[in-house]
């Protein structure tokens, strides 16, 4: 075979063949995209794009006349009908796809047929149904810089949600965009000539520009360059970013007059931000409009914010071990019955509140749906007969919605008044949105049931798809086509009996049209006003000039017939658009309600109770439990652990608590307990406790575990640092800040030493509230030293040959390291474990940290027990005496 043309830009222009030239055009246009050019039934690559498709989709690369002078070009293809799925796997690999379709059908073309890119699909700018993740927003952001200051702007083009914010600082826009997961991000560089390039699987794809690697971050030109580098970055022209520009496009698009009614008029990153996603998709989405939500302008100071190591470390959306959701919190309080409120479940979750009014209107909510069992169910039931009208509106305001899409939507309109019903007696507030249904929705839902058939086919254009009755002429061609059917089987019949030829038969296909089929024995006697017209291996096949006749009339109509009906269709869509602002409202209440209900479900079925929300530091949780690992446990396996921190009234309380304990014992857990549980109460969820009192918190911050940053190259101390680090440089009094093992990567004593001054500043300085788990017992000391640091351990008891893991947390500093007893458990030999108890000894006689401190430091007070507090006497009424005996390790030198 002839070598293929692989290149495009070394072939000689004026030899191409002009369908060829006209894809080079085309493809000039969108140097950053993978081009697929309709060509009949395919869609084929060229070029290098060819190469491209062929390694990533596994197709056979071909080639196809480029002209005489150049000969064959590297061509791959797919059939067009599977475009969602190829394109699909392309956008995931990192890819995007300009669409360049046919615009009008080669026979009716005179000369070379018109082709134009439709859409240009990329990862942010995805609407395919099978494209999307049902229970995950889609989103697109784009950023502008000014000095320290960002603007970032979001939208989920798949349901409408367009917000903007301005961020003080690089860290915040990080955080931030971690906190979205973007699936693209728009970058406001002018970047010469734009080329392809991705980015590793596992790391999501990226699109990049010339010259610069996905992985070299560094070579990105300041201010990106401390952007994660973990998301796929496209580079875009700067001037629709500029603010003039830009605010023009947002009042135009949104055909508002002034942008005081979104909120952000003062906020010009956030509006250049906004002007430069509005361009994108202009110039993506080509013929499809997607018809956007007004713009929500938000601050991240009005919710509790999550670093992305504290989303991390309490594994809300994702397991830190394995990254899967299995196991994650939302894993566990997922419950929801629509993908609209999975979504909503999930937004919730990364973005929990600070309102108290806020809080409890959702409280409130669950607390109807806890108490009333029926209520719930019933709910529960009808909303798992509702579709995903978020996504459905989009569909239809952009006219990709077809004939299901309008089906889905009258149904789940129908299922409204069942809604209502249910609710018609609730008392809170996101239960009475659902009491009256609109009555436009009502009625659009009526007349898409009375006008569209039960189950339209998936193509638009095929027909089928509108009822009888509804349309006179359609009617009219319908029995039309009906009559035609019978002539055909009249006109069968009466050749039958004319030929003698029982098993003559009346047949049709897309090149020949109507023919008269007689099988090759009987051929002879086809009479002689039989035209042959095409010889197969058994039969021969004729048109007489009747059939002829008859044929085009048939098809006539039917083409006549299936544009009717796709004008009455695209019509009935553009009235259901009319009503997309109600139904996106319907949709919002309804995705709140799926996730109320979700939680009031999980809140009964493991016994949940509902927090008091304050605004002053109390953390105050009575017998709670970690809402994940009590799931995975059998029921009544989970030891609830009591905590009481911060109360500035009472002071009776620490704000932080020393936690040790021995390996296994349950520290960790605790830990995160208290995260998890701080961080239900502020999205509004019942929380799993006995009873709650929860003071409302500007940040959690956590440290747990340890991880190498291969990416960046850093250690594990320097990346235990750098998050320690960035914790006291940001807790304040209303933080809660929970750190597990600070000080583990270095010696022991620089640790140590690093450990204890870290306590002492967060205790201290900060005076925020936390939980310190450490293995250092040493630090027990720091409570004689500071009134508001106190000492528990989780608890284990040992036996002759094991130790039995009590999980319960109780007053007082565990005072021996037992990880010794833990190693002689694990079968370290004997010698080992003997030295290690001697050389344990001298460290224990030589260590005084508190007494060398008190000598020359100022910190001075009461050395003698604490007195007994509230915490104490809670603490101690919670666990059985059994626990409060001494703990295991009886030969301890
Ligand atoms: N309250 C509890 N009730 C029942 N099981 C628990 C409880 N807390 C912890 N566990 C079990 O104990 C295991 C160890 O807990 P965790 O990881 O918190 O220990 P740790 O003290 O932090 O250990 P290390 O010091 O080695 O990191 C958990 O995987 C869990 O199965």
């Amino acid at each position: 075979m002839a070598e293929l043309v692989l290149s495009s830009a070394q072939v000689n222009r004026t030899a191409l063949t002009p369908m060829m030239l006209h894809y080079i055009e085309m493809k000039e246009q969108y140097p950053h995209a993978v081009m697929l050019y309709r060509l009949g039934d395919f869609f084929e690559a060229f070029f290098e794009d060819a190469e491209l498709i062929s390694r990533e989709l596994e197709l056979v690369l071909t080639g196809r006349d480029g002209g005489k002078a150049i000969g064959r070009i590297a061509m791959a293809g797919i059939p067009h009908h599977a475009l969602d799925r190829y394109a699909n796997q392309l956008v995931e690999k990192g890819y995007s796809i300009a669409v360049c379709d046919q615009m009008e059908a080669a026979s009716e073309a005179q000369g070379l047929v018109r082709r134009e890119v439709t859409r240009v699909i990329t990862p942010g700018t995805v609407i395919e149904e099978g494209m999307l993740a049902v229970k995950q927003n889609n989103f697109l952001v784009a950023i502008a810089n000014g000095g320290e200051n960002w603007g970032l702007a979001y939208t989920d083009i798949s349901t409408g949600e367009f917000s903007v914010t301005q961020l003080n600082s690089t860290e915040h826009l990080i955080q931030e965009l971690l906190r979205l997961q973007p699936a693209e991000v728009l970058i406001p560089i002018d970047v010469p000539n734009p080329q392809l390039f991705r980015g590793s699987r596992s790391d999501k794809p990226s699109v990049f520009w010339e010259g610069i690697a996905p992985k070299e971050k560094s070579a990105l030109p300041e201010p990106y360059s401390a952007l994660p580098d973990s998301f796929c970055y496209t580079p875009r022209s700067q001037a629709p970013f500029a603010l003039a520009e830009a605010k023009q496009r947002i009042l135009d698009t949104f055909r508002v007059r002034s942008l005081e009614g979104f909120g952000c008029q003062s906020l010009p990153l956030a509006i250049r931000a906004a002007g430069g996603i509005l361009e994108y998709l202009e110039s993506t989405q080509k013929s499809i409009k997607m018809p956007l939500q007004g713009i929500s302008t938000y601050v991240i100071a009005d919710y509790l914010i999550l670093d992305n190591q504290t989303r991390r470390n309490l594994e809300i959306t994702q397991t830190v071990r394995d990254g899967t959701f299995y196991s994650s919190l939302l894993w566990a309080l997922d419950k929801t019955t629509t993908g609209m409120g999975s979504r909503a479940l999930r937004r919730w979750l990364l973005q929990p509140l600070k309102d108290i009014e806020a809080i409890n209107e959702r409280l409130d909510t669950i607390a109807e749906l806890y108490k009333q069992h029926s209520l719930r169910k019933n709910l529960r039931s009808c909303l798992s007969q509702i579709y995903d009208i978020e996504r459905l509106c989009s569909r239809i305001g952009a006219g990709t919605a077809n004939g299901r899409d309008l089906i889905a939507v009258a149904m789940s309109l129908e299922k409204m008044r069942d809604v209502a019903d249910v609710v018609a007696r609730a008392n809170s507030r996101y239960l009475k949105a659902l009491q009256s249904v609109p009555s436009v929705l009502l009625q659009l839902g009526e007349q898409l049931q009375k006008t569209l058939v039960e189950e339209p086919p998936i193509y638009i254009t095929e027909g089928n798809i509108i009822r009888s009755g509804v349309n006179e002429q359609l009617d009219r061609l319908r029995q039309q086509s009906r009559d035609d059917v019978e002539w055909l089987s009249a006109f069968e019949k009466q050749e039958k009996e004319r030929t003698g030829i029982n098993t003559l038969k009346v047949g049709f296909n897309k090149a020949f049209g109507y023919y008269i089929s007689i099988s090759r024995g009987k051929s002879e006697q086809a009479p002689t006003d039989y035209i042959r017209k095409q010889t197969l291996t058994n039969e021969e096949r004729y048109i007489t000039p009747e059939l002829k006749e008859r044929e085009t009339r048939i098809l006539n109509a039917d083409s006549e017939l299936k544009q009717l009906e796709y004008d009455l269709f695209v019509e009935l869509r553009l009235l259901a658009a009319q009503q997309i602002e109600p139904m996106r409202t319907l949709a919002t209440a309804l995705a709140a309600a799926d996730v109320l209900c979700s939680l009031a479900e999980v809140a009964v079925t493991y016994n949940y109770c509902r927090p008091q929300i304050t605004n002053d530091r109390a953390i105050a949780i009575h017998n709670g439990r970690h809402p994940v690992v009590e799931q995975s446990l059998p029921a009544g396996f989970f030891i609830p652990n009591s905590t009481y921190l911060g109360n500035d009234r009472q002071s009776v309380c620490p704000d932080l608590i020393v936690l040790t304990g021995p390996n296994m014992s349950g520290k960790s857990i605790y830990l995160r307990q208290v995260g998890l549980i701080q961080l239900m109460a502020q999205v509004g969820s019942f929380v799993p406790a006995e009873a709650a009192t929860l003071g409302i918190c500007d940040r959690i911050f956590t440290r747990v575990g340890a991880v190498d940053d291969l990416a960046t190259g850093q250690s594990t101390f320097m990346v235990e640092m750098n998050e320690t680090a960035n914790i006291l440089n940001h807790a304040k009094e209303h933080s809660l800040v929970l750190l597990d093992e600070i000080g583990r990567g270095t010696s022991t004593f620089d640790g140590m030493a690093i450990a204890w001054s870290v306590a002492e500043y967060i205790a201290n300085k900060i005076k925020a509230r936390g939980i310190f788990a450490t293995h250092y017992h040493e630090l027990n000391e720091l409570a004689s030293l500071l009134p508001n640091v106190a000492n528990f351990q989780v608890t284990v008891k040992e036996l002759e040959d094991e130790i039995i893991f009590l999980h319960q947390v109780q007053e007082g500093g565990a005072d021996r390291s037992y990880g010794i007893e833990v190693g002689r458990l694990a079968g370290l030999p004997a010698t080992v474990i003997s030295r290690a108890k001697e050389v344990l000894e001298q460290i224990a006689k030589n260590s005084h940290i508190a007494t060398g401190l008190r000598k020359g430091g100022s910190q001075h007070r009461d050395h003698s027990p604490k007195s007994p507090s509230k915490t104490t006497k809670k603490s101690s009424n919670d666990f059985p005496d059994d626990s409060q005996m001494t703990i295991f390790d009886t030969n301890a030198p």
